[in-house]
């Protein structure tokens, strides 16, 4: 039967026949620990790669290549260390049919233990009682990407060919810049990926727990460090105390200087370059689903900085924000070391919004932490740098691939998608968009609450396997449309 013919109810069926090996698929895929950000766990990313590649093979994709992205460049510890492989593979080639891109990521965020996981974060623990797949990557970003390979499985099971030609790619870098994407992007827009109609990214969250959504927007991501240097070695606090310039102490004052504890960054001319909000576009969030309490719940608290839905949105989507997020050499184990920190480093990052330019962007921070440091005298060496940086998108949801995938949607949950944009980053986003030509779509499979880069990184089954109903009703609606 013609693929325009396929009823598909029989397809959303064979997607729930098929639960425990979908369970299990994401199991394996959870137990690779492939943390990008540390270094040490490099090869257990590249493992992951090959992960993939055993499941693309078996499952019958074709042209499966892992492609080398060399050196991954400085700041880095080891420099001779490499950037782990861009896994490139196809689901057919019938010039007939569209050619649907899509993209994930196969690393993850560190997790330990001991950050306060109730279970070990890359042994998945099926709570049957709540029907929830709790471990790193769940939701972020290893569940969607075995979504696309399920959605294959079903239809092999069933004897239908795709309704598409599927190009896939999928990183191992994402949670650490994309670092070479853009690159390879560029270099295979007229090769690998010549003839792309389209690319589909399952890589964000719902904004709340029930209500299903489609993405137009991200935030993009500047990451800084501030290294000071003082003493050759850590040292004993009583010997040295009051004595020796301490780099914590200026770093910590240098860090107090970025943001205030309202959010409010204190870098000057960074608001100046933030798009003004127009009237139509202040109105847009008045019918998006969502609530404080729901923010609330997915922050495990009562601490937001907003009483109402409308600035939790806007300050999510739509406004910079710097965060705060930890010092490399300080101590920070538990119990009371005297020791003073010889060189430590400070992290932070800014999330960009439209009309922040990135270059601008770095030279403000650079220059105001100078600035800052200039006003300590201090006798410490000290250096502020970009880590790596990725571009915001907004685009235009009002095309057939949102119509596509809003019927997909309605089919499986029953409702009618929100349209929103996201405050997290996909840096790779809007280089698609512009080196294919193409729309990009964000059609999101876990919800607002599943603690993605948190501890206990959960996957609701449901949203796993209407997920993948989903992303396989989305691939047959937009080939009829
Ligand atoms: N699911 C997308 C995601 O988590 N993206 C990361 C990307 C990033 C940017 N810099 C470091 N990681 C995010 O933090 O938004
Ligand atoms: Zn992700
Ligand atoms: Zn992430």
């Amino acid at each position: 039967m013609s693929y325009e013919k396929l009823p598909l109810e029989e397809f959303y069926k064979t997607i729930d026949e098929l639960k425990p090996k979908f369970i299990e698929r994401l199991q394996k895929a959870i137990a690779i620990p492939s943390v990008s950000s540390d270094e040490t766990l490099r090869p257990k990313v590249v493992e992951m790669a090959h992960f993939l590649v055993d499941e693309l093979t078996t499952l019958g994709f074709q042209d499966i290549q892992l492609k080398d992205l060399g050196i991954q460049p400085p700041p880095v510890a080891d420099a001779n260390l490499k950037l782990p492989p861009i896994v490139l593979a196809r689901f057919g080639q019938d010039p007939k049919k569209k050619n649907v891109l899509v993209y994930g990521h196969y690393d993850v965020q560190p997790a330990l233990k001991e950050d306060g996981w109730a279970t070990e974060p890359f042994t998945m623990f099926h709570d049957k009682e709540n029907d929830i797949l709790f471990g790193r990557g769940s939701t972020d970003d290893k569940g969607p990407v075995m979504g696309w390979l399920n959605v294959v499985e079903a239809h092999n099971k069933l004897g239908w060919e795709l309704p598409v030609n599927l190009v896939c790619c999928f990183e191992g870098m994402e949670e650490s810049g994309s670092l070479g994407l853009d690159e390879l992007v560029a270099k295979e827009a007229q090769q690998y990926f010549k003839g792309v109609d389209q690319v589909t990214i399952s890589d964000n969250y719902w904004l709340g727990t029930t209500k299903p959504v489609l993405t137009y927007g991200l935030r993009g991501c500047n990451y800084y460090q501030i290294i000071v240097e003082g003493p050759g070695a850590d040292l004993h606090s009583g010997i040295f105390g009051g004595i020796i310039a301490e780099p914590m102490t200026d770093l910590v004052k240098l860090m107090s200087t970025l943001v205030d504890n309202k959010g409010k960054i204190l870098i000057d001319g960074v608001s100046d370059m933030v798009a003004p909000l127009t009237e139509k576009e202040d109105q847009l969030y008045d019918a998006i689903d969502f609530s404080v309490e729901e923010l609330n719940a997915a922050a495990g608290s009562k601490t937001s900085l907003h009483d109402n839905k409308k600035d939790i949105l806007k300050h999510r989507w739509r406004f910079p924000s710097l965060s705060l997020h930890g010092i490399e050499g300080a101590f920070s184990g538990a119990g009371a070391k005297t020791v003073i920190p010889a060189k430590v480093v400070g992290k932070f990052s800014i999330r960009t919004v439209p009309n922040i330019v990135s270059n601008t962007l770095d030279k403000l921070v650079i220059d105001h932490v100078t600035k800052e440091f200039a006003k300590l005298d201090s006798v410490n060496k000290f250096k502020v740098e970009l880590i790596h940086d990725g571009a915001y998108w907004v685009s235009d949801p009002f095309n057939e691939s949102f119509t596509a995938a809003s019927k997909a949607t309605q089919d499986v949950w029953n409702v009618v998608p929100d349209f929103t944009r996201e405050g997290g980053s996909i840096p790779i986003t809007l280089t698609f968009e512009k080196e294919l030509g193409v729309d990009v779509l964000l059609l999101p499979m876990g919800r607002g609450d599943d603690g993605a880069h948190s501890i206990n990184e959960k996957l609701d089954v449901p949203n796993y396997i209407n997920g993948c109903k989903t992303l396989g009703g989305y691939l047959h609606y937009y080939a009829k449309a």
